[in-house]
């Protein structure tokens, strides 16, 4: 199942950077993990936002539910799904 994911990530003038930087670290590694394991397979920088545009390939919602609360920048998220299907007019092999 393909979803589309965009993660806004909200650092305000109170967040402690430290912790803030050690989670940024951690949430690099995972999501290295994810897309070697094609769980998580695109990710894209928006243009000037501190915001990105992900399609993750997962077994169900559940699971993409549970992968994203473990985000260790869930709490600096605000995080909206879209569930996707292949288009009639595709012409690509991994669409679906
Ligand atoms: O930078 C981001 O868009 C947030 C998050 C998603 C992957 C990652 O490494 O950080």
């Amino acid at each position: 199942m393909l979803f589309q994911v965009e993660m806004d990530v909200i650092v305000t003038p109170d967040t402690d950077m430290a912790v803030f930087e050690e989670r940024k670290a951690a949430e690099k590694a995972y999501s290295h993990e994810l897309q070697r394991s094609g769980k998580w397979r695109h990710i894209w920088r928006i243009v000037g936002q501190y915001r990105n545009i992900s399609i993750f390939d997962v077994e169900s919602n559940a699971e993409l539910h549970d992968l994203l609360m473990a985000l260790p920048l869930y709490p600096y998220m605000d995080v909206r799904v879209t569930p996707l299907c292949r288009h009639p007019s595709s012409i690509r092999d991994d669409d679906s």
